[in-house]
């Protein structure tokens, strides 16, 4: 049994209860708006296309002129995109016209220039015989003025940023981007590139989960690392709050021993706090906490696990607050070899792919929380459920992908 242990989805649905969307907005340029979510729906401020427009380089014709193979024309001018019709379309007539070109009056057709051909002075003679309507683009056929192109909570990619363009709008009203301040703490860390002294290591977890919070629609800080003590953890806090921080994630210091000082610090500095003992593996404990309106998630130190609490906790959070649907890590695999019983905690086992195509699944040889090259060669997490028996080769598997490559 898990004894006192918080199942983790109890503990994500507790999480994510608590946690409302970004409302803040802000109008970016096209390009600054990719990847972020429209705030408000946009009604298209044009009619696409606004006239009606060759689809063809070829003749503008009338079709009544041109229903038999073998018809004579007159070419009385010609129209490119972009330009006005200076020339009316009349019975016996054709008017030179390029793809794009706004289309004459009098045409309801238009003839492709392979179907014609050239019989001297301005006459042409039609090959194949046309119909009304063909290789013509009317106008409003894409969408008309007014009508309703992308809803808000639409996530802005190329093609939703192509038809707010062809729609009229050079900017865009979007939810502005969830702040998120990343502390480390610890007297035995130390930047990265610098280093180490006697006993110290460089602090590598705060990076990971940077990168995981931009990867999901965020902007983050790095507040460094502070020291094993009350007032550097608080100076922390305090530039967090000063930021305008959304959420602040610190790593380490969340265990029991006498310098984990992060939670009765936050504490001490009003946060109400939630001190969770997770049932998984790795990642037991969890802080979870509210200082005003930041919400604070304290991860373990240990960078494997606290990644793995952060795929976990985090991700979900952030993209709930960045108004990102939910990202589903989760697919079907097999065991490539057996597996021994799981303990009473969710095991979420770093694994590698021995076979892509079969998804066949191996757990990587050593799962110590603290191996930060395992992590960085794992392709997925093997999710074992609580007190799960033994794994034989060729049982089905839950497994988290680690780079899942949709957005
Ligand atoms: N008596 C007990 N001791 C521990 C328990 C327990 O239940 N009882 N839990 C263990 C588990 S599991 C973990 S995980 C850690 C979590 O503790 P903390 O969150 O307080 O983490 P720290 O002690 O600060 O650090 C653990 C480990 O990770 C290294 N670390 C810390 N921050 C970073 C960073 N930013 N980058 C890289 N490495 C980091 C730190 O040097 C330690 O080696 O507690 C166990 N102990
Ligand atoms: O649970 Mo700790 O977070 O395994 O290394």
């Amino acid at each position: 049994m898990a004894g006192s242990l918080l199942p983790v989805d109890e503990a994500l649905a507790i999480l994510l209860d608590d946690t409302r969307a970004i409302a803040n907005t802000e109008t970016l340029d096209l390009i600054e708006a990719d990847g972020r979510i429209l705030s408000e729906d946009l009604p298209a401020r044009v009619t696409q296309p606004p006239f009606s427009a060759s689809a063809m380089d070829g003749y503008a014709v009338r079709a009544a002129d041109a229903d038999a193979a073998g018809a004579l024309l007159s070419v009385i001018g010609t129209v490119a995109a972009g330009e006005t019709p200076r020339q009316t379309v009349a019975p016996g007539t054709a008017v030179r016209i390029f793809t794009g070109a706004p289309l004459p009056p009098g045409a309801d057709s238009v003839v492709i220039q392979e179907d014609c051909q050239s019989v001297g002075g301005d006459r042409i003679k039609l090959i194949e015989p046309t119909k009304s309507g063909s290789n013509i683009r009317p106008a409003g056929q894409d969408f008309r003025e007014g009508l309703t192109l992308l809803r808000q909570g639409r996530r802005l990619e190329a093609r939703a940023l192509s038809l707010a363009a062809a729609g009229g709008y050079g900017t865009l009203p979007v939810y502005c981007r969830p702040k998120i301040a990343v502390l480390a703490t610890g007297d035995e860390l130390v930047p990265p590139g610098e280093v180490p002294g006697p006993g110290q290591i460089s602090a590598s977890a705060g990076i990971a989960l940077q990168s995981l919070a931009r990867a999901n629609g965020t902007q983050t800080r790095d507040l460094g690392i502070a020291r094993d003590n009350a007032a550097a953890i608080e100076a922390a806090v305090a530039s967090a709050r000063a930021w305008g921080a959304d959420v602040l994630i610190t790593i380490g210091g969340a265990s029991v021993g006498d310098r984990d000082l992060v939670g009765p610090t936050l504490q001490a500095m009003g946060m109400t706090l939630d001190f969770w003992k997770i049932a998984m593996r790795p990642g037991k404990p969890l802080m979870v906490g509210n200082l005003d309106a930041m919400k604070v998630l304290g991860l373990p130190g240990n960078p494997v696990s606290a990644y793995v609490c952060a795929l976990v906790f985090a991700e979900p959070l952030i993209r709930r607050l960045a108004r990102l649907a939910p990202r589903n890590r989760l697919m079907r695999a097999f065991a490539a070899e057996a597996i021994g019983p799981n303990g009473p905690r969710r095991h979420y086992m770093r694994a590698r792919f021995t076979d892509r195509t079969n998804a066949l699944v191996a757990p990587c040889s050593s799962q110590d929380s603290s191996l930060i090259a395992t992590l960085a060669s794992a392709d997925c997490l093997i999710v074992r459920p609580p007190a799960d028996g033994p794994v034989k080769p060729g049982d089905p598997l839950s497994v988290m992908m680690l780079d899942p490559n949709e957005p």
